[in-house]
Order: C-alpha cells, then structure tokens, then sequence
C-alpha cells in the first residue's frame, strides 16, 4: 500500500481565507487538535509576516508533538540579497521548527511581473535559499509555485526551478496549482512528467487550489501519479475559494484508494475535528460540506429513506459512521411513509407501514407544508403531530388570549408589554410582563403564568429564534414562518408556527416549544 503524508496549511493558507483571523491560542488549540488526529506536518504561519505568527512558534516549539512535524513558511529570499541577510529567511530559522517550507516562482510570467526579477536570478533565488537553510540543518520542503501554468507557458523553465530546488537539497518538492485552474488531465499529464524524472522515493507533493470548483480531483489524480504528499486545509479554508479540502481528500484516499495516511479509527474522528476548527475559527459550518456536513448523509426524498432503510448502500457511498458522521431522515412535503416510520422510531414509536395513521399524518405535514410550515428544522412540532394522532396529547395549558402593547414615546425608550390568559387545569392565570420585543415579551408573560405550577420551566429556554418572509411579493401583508430553537442544556429542540402575523406566528412555535419541553421533563420525572 503507497504511503501519502498529509499536510495541512489551514493555519497559513487556511488563515488567508476572507473571514478567518486566528489568535496564537487558536492556533495553538488546533495544531494540537491536528496533531492528536493524526497529521503527519503541520504549517502553523508565516513567521516573516506577522508578529502573532512568530508567537505561534515561540509556543510551539514548547510544546512535544506526538505525531506531526511543524512547519515554518516562507518565501525564497529578496532578489538581489543574500541569503543570510535576508530577514524572512532568518526569521524562519528562528522559528525553531523542524520543517521549513519556501515558495518560490516556477512561473516565467511571475518571476518578471511579479518579482520584476530575471529568469537566471530567480533560479538562484531558489538555489541559495535552500542551501542556506539545508546548511542550518532544517528539512526543507519547497512549494513550487503556479508550478502547472509555468509548465504550461514554458515547460523547460518550470521543470529548471525544480531541479535548482532538488540539486540544493530539497527534502520534498510540491508542485502547486496556485490559481486553481489546471483541470483533472492537465494535472496527471503534468505530475507524471516531473514524477518520472525524479527518484521513486523522492517526497513529492500537491497543493491545489478550489477556483475550479476540483482541488479535491485535482489532489486525489496527483496521488494517482505518485504524489506522497499532500497540502490541504481542513473544511477548504484558503484564499480566494479555499484550498484541496482534507476532509475530503483523507476519506476518499483511505475508504476508496486504499492509501493508509491514516488509520480507520483516526477517520472516525474527521467530523469532530472539522467542527473543532469550524468552532475555533468562529465559521458557520457548511451543512453541505462532503462527508463531515451535517447534510453529508440526511435523506429527505421518500423513495431514498424507503431503500435506505433497506439497505443503506443505495443512497449512501459510505457508511456514514466511518467518518464520525450520523444519519438523518427528514420528514417534510418530499416525505413518503418511510420517512415517517423511521423518524417515528427514533422517538421510540414502532408504527407498521400499512397503519392509516401513517397516511393521515404524511397527509398533514403535506398539507402544512404548502401552507409554509417547515418540519426539517422542527423535529418537536413534528413529534407533537405524530403524538396527537397517537392520541397523546400535551395540554399542560390552553390559551384564552394575549395582548401585546408596544409604546413609544417622544425620545423614550420603546416599552413593551404582553398580557396572557391561560388555563392550567382548573386554575385560570392572568399575568402581564415587560421585554426587549413583543416575543420576549410573551415569553416572560407564560412563564410567570407557568413557573409555581411547572418549576421545571425553569430549566428550559430559548436558544434561536429565526424570522423568514415567505411570499416576499405581498409586503406587510406576506405570511411569516418562525423557527424557535429551545434547550434545556442538554436537548435541544426546535418548533414551527405560521402565520401573516409574526406575533402569532412566533406564539405558535413558543407555545409548542414549552409544552415539548414540559412533556420531555414529565416523561423525565416518571
Ligand atoms: C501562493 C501563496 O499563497 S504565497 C503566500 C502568500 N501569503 C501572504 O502574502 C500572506 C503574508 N504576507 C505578508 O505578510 C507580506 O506580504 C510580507 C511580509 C510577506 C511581505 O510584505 P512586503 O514586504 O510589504 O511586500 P508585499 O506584501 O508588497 O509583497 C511583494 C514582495 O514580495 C516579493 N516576493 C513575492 N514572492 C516572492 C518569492 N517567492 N520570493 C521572494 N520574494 C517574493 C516580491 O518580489 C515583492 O518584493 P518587493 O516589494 O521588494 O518588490
Ligand atoms: C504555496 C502556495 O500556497 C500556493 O502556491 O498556492
């Protein structure tokens, strides 16, 4: 089995993504997080560019790695300079890590519009540089550059800069696709050429770019070719659309192309970490994502739950497990009975397909979906329906009515106020409470109704509330969907309520919120 060793550069090429700005502590958390996953090296900065980069290294190097070598990156040294008076070269030797990677041009068009450098001072560039951190005693790893647009403009040229950097001692050479546009054959064409000139066991690397939509493709052809190694970010971060995503590069190398860069146990570990940097770096995780999304293995038609259920390789391409992932049926209007059976089984209600309840509740989500209800994100108000059918119902209170004042004055401060008038049992309550908005309003006005006759109110509380237009075109008087989350720490659970009022709308989705959460602490308690 070949040998591919990964490189991840989420906290320097990923830290170039519109968006991220990792702290030295950020860093820190998740090189260890990296390392402990697996990671064979880790580029943790460009010391030569920022202060909080040279941090990360002063850290790093007080910290013993178990599995992952750091790598320190940098550019080749200034044109016309030496190498030892040259501070981004310094600076990473300072870093103190036992890998230094360098870019340097292999692109013509680069070394003189960009550089406004010559061809032959650009090669030295190269030369003098490793050289010089090879006599320090530092692996080198060097990242040709728009290595497959210069092979493109001038093949000779582009392979030169690689053999400069192989005769000075490079221990690896990475061939990047830094636009990110050389499409799958153009890679494999490319990569086998300068594959074949070097010897077999000589480290030699990808590092795509996404701007064609293929850095995955273009990464995974190059170990087609004989690339052993491979530079990624975790979750695509990078420059302009991101970097060759690790978190699909690694399942696709080890489940598909049985290359052992980590071991199966290690992949069960992919979707933890991808959310422990989408968590550190302050990202919305892309549902969407490729093996590690929440959506990677959620089933929402009803003739892929129904084959699903018997048997999971019709619509899955892996077993979700394997990557750390869980599945998830959905039910809404795209629902067909399976669907509901299996979401009714995860709520540990076993129905048979041919029970009529099963129709009339599709029948319900159908029709309510036409109307603007969205079950996907609210599993309580889905479960309350499958209840009800059941004959079980949650009437911890009816309401008799609400008012909701909102007054404003000259200068003042809006003040709102929501009135209530429930039935609890044989109690009838009456309770008015302020807050910051209608909805805050009502939500302290039923739970002062509530609280002496259900304390475990107390436990649950709103965690999101979202407010979508569904028919933009009718203005004020459009009909509104509000989606509530609420938890009580350790479940979360989410409700529905429509209405052409937001007010009732948002009443809807807290009053279903509060009677789940009730019904869940009372099933808790007996
Ligand atoms: C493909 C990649 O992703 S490479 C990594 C890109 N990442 C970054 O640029 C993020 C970090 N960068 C930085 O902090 C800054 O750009 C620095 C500190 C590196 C340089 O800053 P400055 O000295 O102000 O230069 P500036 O940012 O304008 O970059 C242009 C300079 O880099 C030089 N340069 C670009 N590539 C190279 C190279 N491979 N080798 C040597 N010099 C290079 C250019 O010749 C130019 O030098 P000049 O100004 O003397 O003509
Ligand atoms: C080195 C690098 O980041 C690139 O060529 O894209």
């Amino acid at each position: 089995m070949s040998q591919v060793k990964i490189y991840d550069t989420t906290l320097r090429d990923g830290s170039q993504m519109e968006g991220i700005n990792f702290s030295v502590q950020d860093k820190i958390q998740i090189a260890l997080k990296l390392d402990e996953f697996g990671i064979h090296y880790i580029e943790g900065g460009w010391p030569g560019s920022n202060p909080k980069d040279i941090a990360f290294f002063e850290k790093a190097q007080k910290i013993s790695f178990h599995n992952a070598k750091i790598c320190a990156f940098g550019s080749t040294r200034k044109a016309e300079t030496k190498p030892d008076q040259d501070k981004n070269l310094r600076l990473l030797l300072e870093a103190g890590s036992p890998v230094i990677t360098i870019f340097g041009k292999s692109w013509t068009l680069h070394v003189k519009r960009a550089l406004r450098t010559t061809l032959d001072e650009n090669l030295k560039m190269i030369d003098d540089s490793i050289s010089f951190l090879k006599s320090a005693g530092k692996t080198v790893f060097f990242d040709a550059e728009h290595f497959f647009d210069g092979y493109k403009q001038d093949q000779d040229y582009a392979l030169k800069t690689i053999e400069v950097a192989y005769n000075a001692g490079a221990d690896a050479i990475i061939l990047c696709d830094t636009n990110g546009g050389a499409l799958p054959h153009e890679i494999a064409s490319i990569f086998s050429k300068v594959k074949s000139q070097l010897t077999e066991s000589f480290e030699i690397g990808i590092h795509t770019h996404n701007d064609g939509g293929i850095a995955v493709a273009n990464s995974l052809i190059a170990v087609d070719c004989g690339a052993n190694q491979i530079q990624g970010t975790f979750n695509g971060y990078g420059e302009r659309c991101g970097n060759a995503n690790l978190c699909s590069i690694i399942p696709n190398l080890v489940l598909k192309m049985g290359i052992s860069c980590l071991s199966e146990e290690q992949l069960k570990k992919l979707v933890e970490v991808s959310r422990f940097i989408d968590e550190t770096a302050n990202m919305r995780p892309n549902h969407y994502q490729p093996f590690v999304g929440k959506s990677a293995f959620t089933h929402k038609g009803g003739i892929h739950a129904s084959a699903i259920m018997r048997d999971p390789l019709t619509y899955e391409h892996v077993i979700p497990d394997l990557v750390g992932n869980q599945r998830r049926i959905l039910v809404s209007e795209q629902a067909g009975k399976s669907n509901i059976l299996y979401r009714a089984h995860e709520v540990g209600v076993d129905l048979q397909p041919d029970d009529s309840r099963v129709t009339s509740l599709i029948d319900k989500i159908k029709e309510s979906e036409s109307y603007g209800y969205q079950y996907e994100g609210a599993d309580a108000s889905f479960e309350m329906m499958l209840r009800e059918v059941l004959g079980e119902t949650m009437n911890f209170f009816t309401l008799q009515g609400f008012r909701v004042i909102v007054e404003k004055r000259g200068d003042e401060e809006v003040i709102t106020e929501a009135t209530i008038k429930l039935n609890v049992g044989d109690h009838f309550v009456h309770t008015a409470a302020e807050g910051d908005g209608p909805v805050h309003a009502l939500d302290n006005a039923l739970r002062k109704a509530l609280e002496s006759l259900y304390p475990q109110l107390k436990r649950i509380r709103l965690s999101d509330y979202k407010v979508r237009v569904l028919n933009e075109k009718d203005g004020t008087a459009a009909k509104i969907r509000v989606l509530i989350q609420t938890t009580d720490g350790s479940h979360t659970w989410g409700t529905v309520g429509v209405s052409t009022d937001v007010i009732e709308a948002s009443w809807e989705a807290l009053e279903d919120s509060v009677k789940y959460g009730l019904w869940q602490k009372t099933k808790e308690e007996n």
